[in-house]
């Protein structure tokens, strides 16, 4: 049985258990509940604190985890991302009261204030810069107001905690995150049971972007419509009744479907539909 960990709490909990549900899995049905088994699929779901998370992965005790990659790195465990899952995105970012620090120079001699000391101080050593680190377990953004730290460096979503706080960010972003899929370093990716599991998130996150669009074209303008849409792979083409004509089948990014319609109207091709893609596999 595949023993997989799911955050049991904070912003990657209700996206990490709507993923797993749309992959066909079973969750908990209370938020109370530790730990689940899904016996038609063979697994078992740890709910843990997400920052817990690569700890247990790579302990060795749990096959799978999911969590934040700067969860990850601030742990410091021996485990690494084997996919990212596109949610829960956000940037690791200093920020200061206005006109008191313009790059990471500045730091020098600062005081930082931090949930995820493990960042700070790799990212510090990585510069060779001399600072030190204040670890707060969180509402960080205060620190600065009652003089415990002059710096903080916190997760950045849409900035309105730094703005209410009034400060602002400086200096290049420490790092980019989102939610991922980790597994203890150096083990086998290729299990067929963690295969199917990865299989089965990735299929979720093509349902998630792609579109199926369908339409008719003239032959002679194929090549062109093709070229719009070309596929995965490659587009369906199958004859229509109508001589001289063709319906094309080809996925398509969501983002890009409103576009690629008017493209290919503006070429000839007519009936054309997009349609949900409920599941996959690739
Ligand atoms: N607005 C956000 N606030 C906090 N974490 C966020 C946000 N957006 C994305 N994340 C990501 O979620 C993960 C942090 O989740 P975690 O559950 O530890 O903290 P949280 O959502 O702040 O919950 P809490 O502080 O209530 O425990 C990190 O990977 C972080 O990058
Ligand atoms: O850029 P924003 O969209 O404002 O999101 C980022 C804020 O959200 C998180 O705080 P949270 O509410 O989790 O409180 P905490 O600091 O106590 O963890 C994070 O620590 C930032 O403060
Ligand atoms: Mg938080």
């Amino acid at each position: 049985m595949l023993r997989i960990a799911v955050p049991n709490k904070g912003s990657l909990s209700g996206p990490a258990a709507d993923m797993l549900h749309e992959a066909g899995y079973q969750q908990r049905r209370e938020s109370k509940e530790l730990r689940i088994v899904d016996p038609e699929n063979e697994v078992e779901f740890f709910y843990l604190r997400p920052r817990d998370i690569a700890i247990y992965v790579s302990s060795g005790r749990l096959d799978i985890g999911i969590t934040g990659r700067d969860l990850l790195i601030d742990s410091g465990a021996d485990a690494e991302e084997i996919l990212p899952l596109g949610f829960a995105r956000s940037t690791f970012r200093f920020a200061a009261k206005p006109g008191t620090a313009q790059g990471v120079a500045d730091l020098k001699g600062r005081t930082i204030a931090t949930s995820y000391e493990g960042i700070v101080q790799k990212h510090l050593a990585d510069g060779g810069i001399d600072a030190s680190v204040v670890h707060l377990d969180g509402a960080v953004e205060t620190a600065i107001e009652l003089g415990v730290a002059e710096v903080i460096a916190d997760v950045v979503e849409t900035g309105t905690s730094l703005r209410n706080a009034g400060l602002e960010v400086f200096g290049e972003p420490i790092m980019k995150s989102e939610a991922i899929v980790v597994r203890r370093t150096g083990a086998d990716t290729e299990e067929p049971k963690v295969q199917q599991f990865l299989r089965r998130l990735q299929g979720v996150l093509v349902a998630r972007t792609y579109v199926m669009m369908d339409y008719d074209c003239r032959v002679e303008q194929l090549e062109k419509a093709v070229a719009l849409t070309p596929g995965l792979e490659s587009p369906t083409v199958s004859p229509l009744h109508n001589e001289g004509w063709v319906a094309v089948r080809a996925m398509v990014p969501a983002k890009e479907a409103q576009r690629i319609m008017d493209d290919l109207y503006a070429i000839g091709a007519r009936a054309i539909l997009t349609t949900a893609i409920h599941a996959c596999r690739l």
